[in-house]
């Protein structure tokens, strides 16, 4: 029942006309294939006579139009519908395929978008590797399901020819086989929902090797300055010999049901002969025939079966997937106006008592905040770790919706749409630097698209990055998976000169001079002189280079405002920072 409700949500989501066509190929396969088997009874009998004599029902009825079947033209026919067979059959693969690569870009994209779209703070608190497997193994286990979910109606459809013609040769014996073929069906059943229970198994091993590598390869350096390589060796290894037992326990559960089905379908096969030569005494060509459409029928029977277990093994996936998606749709922001203009900040960002809290279980992370930020002046905020400064870089930027209190951006609440367009009027850099693995002119041209060569070099020089035009490439120099080929300083100046490049109404460097040596300290210090005056800056930092040069520093413990005010007057002993 859940199967069926899942193939209709699968089909939904590719084109209607496409699944129209598709059944429509199927059932052409379908006929030409139980019409040629018709077509082997008088074959067979003129084999045996050398002259077509009696003929199945649905062939003398042909006759009535004016179709007479000669032992050549019957040859041909023959030959004739198995081309036509085999053609169908190609259209019906490529477009089989073309939907399923359809479907997995469609879910794919689908969910790649409503997880860009959700609220930051729920997607903060997600475990990345549950998303990744989401989108990369479960959507694909998705396909391959939808493959041979496909491959199953069609396996139904060319059976149900074969019942036809089964039917129009000898019912009782048809009646037979369909009782039995149904019989073996219901013994092994058990195997069906073992190999439902097995995809869940198989998904959540998928989930652990994912998270696995991801993580791995991110303490990689650490690992190798411990020299603990071997612990990640050994880990792989468990969760890979799970996954594998995942695989082979599928594989034995499907060559089983293989096994049996085979064993089975011989069985019965020789019990028709029985029946039909010694009880119903049938022709012979008509019992030789029925023993071919049944000795078809078997390896279909199985490949159904087959293909319902694959299915049902990517039940999960599906299951997962959607899961996520109704998540997603559950913690999105209200669409994002695309063209929605650069908001300019002129007079200041003001917070009225603003708190804010992550989720229930916790407490507030910020407490009644009440500060003003004013246009083109610099900020500097100070506190111990977990004091409250990133939350509070992340009201700022709207990225978090205060849960109390008030944000303003000159007169407008920072709020519903205008968060949005608001980030876009932001700049910001992370304390993880995060640079693409391509060029330093792919790199800047990813802060504004539209950028010229000249507004490149200027941003260079503001953010006190001219060494790029040093480099043997200059802008072209390829930085390495997430900038591995540059220095950190380096790194830290050119995400800086990509975050002006924006023109932002307001820049946050979080803790940006927190990896560095002197002197590239002090050239991130140089950059942010350069800046002072001319856009809305905020400094967030334990240690801070440039305290001297902010017009005010706010100083957070616990959540809360303990100091505010110029960095002479924080300088007193009653209230000294670091
Ligand atoms: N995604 C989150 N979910 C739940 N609680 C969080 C989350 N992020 C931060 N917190 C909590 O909010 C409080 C403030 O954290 P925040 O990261 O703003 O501090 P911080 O001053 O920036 O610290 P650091 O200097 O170490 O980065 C901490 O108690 C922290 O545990």
């Amino acid at each position: 029942m859940q199967l069926l409700k899942v193939i209709r949500a699968l089909l939904q989501m590719v084109s209607y006309r496409r699944v129209g066509l598709l059944l429509m190929l199927m059932v052409l396969t379908g006929i030409t294939e139980g019409f040629g088997v018709l077509l082997l009874v008088p074959l067979l009998q003129s084999l045996q006579t050398n002259e077509v004599s009696e003929q199945p029902q649905l062939i003398e009825k042909l006759a009535n139009f004016g179709l007479h079947f000669s032992l050549t033209t019957l040859m041909g026919t023959v030959l004739f519908l198995i081309v036509v067979r085999v053609i169908l059959q190609y259209f019906r693969e490529q477009m089989s395929a073309t939907m399923q690569y359809q479907l997995v870009d469609t879910m794919r994209l689908k969910n790649f978008s409503l997880l860009l779209n959700t609220e930051w703070k729920w997607l903060a608190m997600q475990s990345q590797a549950e998303q990744a497997n989401s989108l990369l193994t479960d959507i694909n286990r998705v396909g391959m399901g939808f493959h041979f979910t496909l491959g199953l109606l069609a396996s139904m459809v060319t059976m149900v020819a074969y019942l036809v013609v089964a039917f129009s040769l000898s019912w009782p014996i048809t009646l037979l086989a369909f009782i039995s073929g149904g019989a073996m069906l219901w013994v092994l059943s058990g195997q069906r929902k073992r190999a439902l229970s097995l995809g869940h198994q198989l998904g959540e091993a998928n989930q652990a090797m994912q998270s696995n590598v991801q993580q791995s390869l991110a303490g990689i350096k650490l690992a190798k300055i411990l020299g603990r390589e071997h612990a990640f060796v050994e880990r792989f290894k468990t969760i890979m010999g799970t996954l594998r037992q995942q695989q082979l326990n599928f594989q034995i559960d499907t060559s089983l049901a293989k096994g049996l089905f085979q064993i089975g379908g011989a069985m019965l096969l020789i019990i028709y002969l029985f029946v039909g030569l010694e009880l119903w005494h049938l022709h012979i060509a008509q019992l030789l025939t029925l023993v071919i459409i049944f000795s078809r029928m078997i390896p279909l029977f199985m490949s159904a079966q087959q293909q319902l277990h694959h299915c049902l093994h990517a039940l999960p996936a599906f299951t997962q997937a959607q899961h996520l998606q109704a998540l997603y749709q559950r913690y999105g922001e209200p669409t994002a106006p695309r063209d929605s203009a650069m908001v300019s900040l002129h007079r200041a960002i003001t917070f009225e008592n603003v708190s804010f809290r992550y989720d229930e279980e916790n407490q507030d992370a910020l407490k009644h905040i009440s500060i003003t930020l004013r246009a083109r002046t610099t900020t500097a905020i100070i506190g111990h770790s977990g004091a409250g400064k990133s939350t509070l870089a992340d009201l700022l930027m709207g990225l978090l919706e205060s849960s109390n209190g008030l944000i303003r951006v000159d007169d407008t609440e920072l709020t519903g749409n205008f968060r949005h367009s608001w980030r876009r009027s932001v700049a910001y850099v992370p304390q993880d630097i995060f640079l693409f693995n391509d060029t330093i002119r792919n790199n800047l041209l990813w802060g504004n698209p539209s950028a010229s060569e000249d507004d490149l070099l200027d941003a260079l020089k503001l953010a006190a990055a001219e060494f790029v035009v040093q480099l043997p490439a200059q802008l072209d120099t390829q930085v390495g998976d997430g900038g591995v080929r540059l220095s950190g300083g380096e790194r830290q100046r050119i995400v800086l000169a990509r975050a002006l490049l924006k023109r932002p109404a307001l820049l946050i460097l979080d803790e940006a001079t927190s990896a560095l040596d002197m002197e590239n300290e002090s050239r991130i210090r140089e950059a942010i002189e350069n800046l002072h005056g001319h856009l809305t800056l905020v400094v967030i930092g334990h240690r801070l280079p440039t305290l001297e040069h902010a017009d005010q520093v706010i100083k957070l413990a616990n959540g809360q405002v303990i100091a505010q005010g110029s960095w002479q007057s924080l300088r007193q002993p009653q209230s000294s920072c670091e």
